[in-house]
């Protein structure tokens, strides 16, 4: 298998790797160097139909298939993400500006992860049945919905892709997919990967394009039924705007602006170490990061102190080193919106703790896109820069004086995906987690994560969860059979 970088990406359509219909296609950016080094189809809605096509075709066989076949697929799948880690976490990083230390510990295993976890658990997956007594029983059965949509964003690229591509396929559907345009590259290696792998053609369908061309050609397909989207607040209103009249079954895994909420009894280490991860992995893009940071009164020089000196010492720079901490920032819309927010926050009065700068990269990355690690202090709660994603590595503190402050903090905010609580009090860790109007808490841990549990937010960071029997439960539409007895 040849899994290196092509010049051109191809779409995979009905199991062939083919040029967009119209012809045309993107550039695809190193942000590391700033170099062009492929193209991009810019597809339309005619590949999109050919897909759907493609996908319709397939369905009455694979939805069939049994589940120990598809176990087998899926498995294969994952084995041999395993076997090409290294030439998948290099794109990854390629695209997408992260150290490439990260690529292989984190981004490639979790997608293999992803279709291992799935591939086992259709084999597990089974229905409930309700007796009345002697008058009747109720069985559910859960079937596949047929052709299904996935999108995904830039951020975690194959890592995302795969959390939705292996439920829809592991449930029996057949799958019109999208990954971000600004980091297409895992995604076609990985439609190499499932050819090889014997996953039939049609099955799955991988189009590469934009947003408002593509992705909302997939969305507006009368024959897709059901789309499963992680991406931004504003792509997913616009999504549900479209697939709520058509009664479309939507997942909508959106933005965050997640409270990390530190109280005096923390365990001061493990709280130090784990917040710097939490606000800055991955440069800050991901939706779980902590980028409000609320610290109690007593213990808030110290962590400011603390906190400021451990961020110092992370390194930012070519994603090829292993001494890289940091890397670049994904596209230079997106560099330009976070410096943007930093002159933001400053306008509203923040004053910078830390970093407020872009860095320039050296060597090959002299043209990257890289920023310092950012701390900001000195900002309420309802300005801009605490309501508003900023996705980079950007964080906030703020201080608060008792537990009743802690969650007010917490709460103002229209988003609520993650949180995390450091304390040592066991009861105060239930009660807060009880409070903060979030969809996942992490208590004195932070990204630690059991694929069986739901995964999602309250509020603007979207509807529907993901993960586990949730993940399966979507991809699949439940039909009760009543039998009187
Ligand atoms: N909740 C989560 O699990 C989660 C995970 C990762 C990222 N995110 C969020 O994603 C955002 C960053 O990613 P992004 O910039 O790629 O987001 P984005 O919304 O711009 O794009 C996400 C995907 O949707 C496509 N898209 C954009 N507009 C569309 C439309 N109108 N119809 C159909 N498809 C469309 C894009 O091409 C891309 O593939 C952040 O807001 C982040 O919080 C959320
Ligand atoms: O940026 C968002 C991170 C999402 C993470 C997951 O979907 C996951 O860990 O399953």
């Amino acid at each position: 298998m040849n899994l290196s970088a092509p010049s051109h990406i191809a779409n995979y359509i009905g199991g062939n790797l083919q040029a967009p219909i119209n012809g045309n296609y993107m550039d695809n950016m190193n942000p590391a160097t700033g170099e062009i080094y492929s193209q991009t189809p810019d597809s339309d809605g005619a590949d999109v139909e050919a897909a759907v096509v493609a996908a319709k075709a397939a369905f009455p066989k694979w939805s069939t298939t049994t589940l120990e076949e598809r176990f087998k697929i899926l498995n294969r799948i994952a084995e041999l993400i395993d076997q090409n880690l290294d030439a998948l976490a290099l794109a990854e990083t390629n695209d997408n500006g992260k150290p490439l230390w990260l690529s292989k510990r984190v981004d490639i295993p979790r997608a293999s992860s992803n279709f291992r976890f799935f591939a086992t658990g259709i084999m597990h997956f089974s229905t409930e049945s309700h007796n009345m007594e002697d008058k009747a029983i109720n069985y559910t059965l859960r079937q596949p919905i047929g052709v299904v949509g996935c999108i995904s964003p830039w951020n975690l690229p194959l890592y995302l892709f795969t959390w939705k591509i292996a439920p829809a396929l592991a449930a029996g559907n057949c799958v019109v997919s999208k990954p971000s345009e600004v980091t297409p590259m895992s995604a076609y290696l990985l439609s190499i990967i499932c050819k090889e792998a014997g996953l039939p053609d049609g099955v799955l369908n991988i189009i590469h394009g934009g947003g408002p061309k593509c992705g909302a050609a997939i969305v507006a397909h009368p024959q897709i039924k059901a789309i499963s989207f992680t991406g931004s607040t504003r792509a997913g209103k616009d999504i549900a705007a479209v697939a709520a009249p058509m009664f479309k079954k939507i997942s909508l895994e959106l933005g965050g602006k997640n409270p990390n909420i530190i109280f005096a009894d923390c365990n001061w280490d493990k709280m130090m170490a784990t917040s710097v991860q939490s606000s800055f992995s991955n440069q800050g893009q991901i939706c779980l990061c902590g980028s409000r940071i609320l610290v109690e009164e007593s213990i808030y020089e110290k962590f400011k102190e603390e906190f400021i000196a451990r961020a110092k010492k992370l390194t930012v720079g070519d994603p090829l080193q292993d001494s890289s901490k940091q890397g670049a920032i994904v596209s230079k819309l997106h560099y330009d919106k976070v410096l943007g927010c930093i002159e933001l926050a400053k306008q509203e009065g923040g004053k910078i703790l830390l970093g407020g700068n872009a860095v320039k990269g050296e060597g090959r990355c002299e043209n990257g896109m890289f920023i310092k690690p950012t701390i900001i202090e000195g900002l309420g709660p309802n300005c801009r820069t605490n309501m508003e994603e900023i996705f980079g590595p950007v964080v906030t503190l703020q201080s608060f004086k008792t537990e009743e402050e802690a969650l007010e903090l917490a709460n103002t905010s229209d988003y609520g995906l993650a949180a995390t609580i450091w304390t040592q009090d066991v009861s105060r860790a239930n009660r807060v987690a009880g409070k903060v109007h979030s969809g996942i808490i992490w208590v004195n841990c932070w990204l630690l994560r059991d694929l069986r549990t739901p995964f999602g937010g309250f509020k603007s960071s979207g509807v529907g969860r993901e993960g586990g029997w949730d993940a399966l439960r979507f991809f699949t539409e439940p039909k009760n059979v009543c039998i009187e007895l």
